[in-house]
């Protein structure tokens, strides 16, 4: 068996379509949705992630607003930028570069945020209207996830999904979305504490790995016809995306999102999704 792709850069270019005539009707109402972004420090990725989440508002007409503060910064200059996009009127949802530099207190950082203008959807708040059913933002990666699996008409209703990694932006969040009545998923949650991974890998009908361990998820560890989605990134010595799925994994699975080009350009649309969300809740 050869999996079918699970095509993130295709399914990411038909949802900023989607969201490019909102955008246009939101336009026509006198709304202009703006994302802010708060980078810290001068990290090439973190650099190169942020460039891309403006181009990305630019394509389909979201207005920026990029603010940039130095590696040294403290936490009281970081906490009044966030202050600042909290106050501006053209900033509609804003997003904190993750990782902040060592020394800093990211927790107090993201919870002085307006949580009406979360765009990650992982503020304190966000997380506990998505356990409460309450509409606000989803969490970017997982809701991207989500979308590739529907949009590619994989069954989720009734699917066991086991998730490799308890990272707060994917492994924790997921179980949330995918419990949901509307996803009707059983998840179970793997980690470092999990006694036998491969016998619950094996059990799956839906991987999500994102350990960032390099080929955490080996082909005998999967079950035949299931969808695999590899959310790690490991760099190798030449700087190459290493993801968290063994290669070989293509010759047993149904699905198998690529990586790169499966989960993070979703990550990528799912943001501007929650911009144009916030907007429209507000008309
Ligand atoms: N505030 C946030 N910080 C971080 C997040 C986040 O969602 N919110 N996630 C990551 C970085 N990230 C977005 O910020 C991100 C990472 C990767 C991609 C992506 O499209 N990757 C490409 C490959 C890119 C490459 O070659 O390096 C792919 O998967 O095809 C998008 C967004 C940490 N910080």
């Amino acid at each position: 068996m050869t999996a079918q792709i699970l095509d993130g850069k295709a399914t990411s270019a038909a949802i900023k379509s989607e969201l490019t005539t909102r955008v246009q009707a939101l336009k026509a109402r006198g709304i202009t949705p703006g994302l802010g972004t708060l980078l810290v420090g001068d990290d090439p990725g973190s650099k190169w992630y942020v460039a891309g989440k403006h181009r990305d508002c630019a394509e389909v007409g979201i207005a920026s607003i990029q603010r940039e503060l130095p590696a040294t910064a403290t936490q009281e200059e970081i906490e009044a930028v966030v202050r600042e996009l909290n106050e501006d009127p053209a900033c509609t949802g804003y997003i904190v570069q993750l990782p902040l530099p060592k020394g800093i207190d990211t927790n107090r950082v993201l919870e002085l945020m307006d949580p009406d203008k979360d765009a990650d959807g992982l503020h304190p708040t966000s997380l506990g209207r998505l356990v409460l059913g309450v509409p606000g933002p989803l969490p970017c990666t997982p809701n991207g996830i989500v979308q590739l699996l529907r949009r590619h008409g994989v069954e989720i209703n009734g699917a066991h999904v086991v998730v490799v990694g308890r990272g707060i932006t994917v492994g924790r969040s997921i179980g949330l979305l995918l419990t949901r009545k509307s996803e009707n998923a059983t998840v179970t949650l793997c980690h470092t504490g999990t006694r036998d991974l491969s016998a619950q890998l094996r059990q799956a009908d839906i991987v999500v790995a994102a350990a960032g361990v390099p080929h955490i998820v080996k082909p005998e560890d999967v079950k035949p016809g299931a969808a695999v989605l590899d959310v790690g990134v490991s760099r190798d010595e030449n700087g190459k995306i290493v993801g968290d799925v063994h290669p070989g994994v293509a010759e047993v699975a149904g699905w198998l999102s690529p990586n790169p080009g499966g989960v993070g350009p979703m990550t990528r649309a799912l943001l501007l999704w929650n911009v144009v969300e916030a907007a429209e809740r507000v008309v």
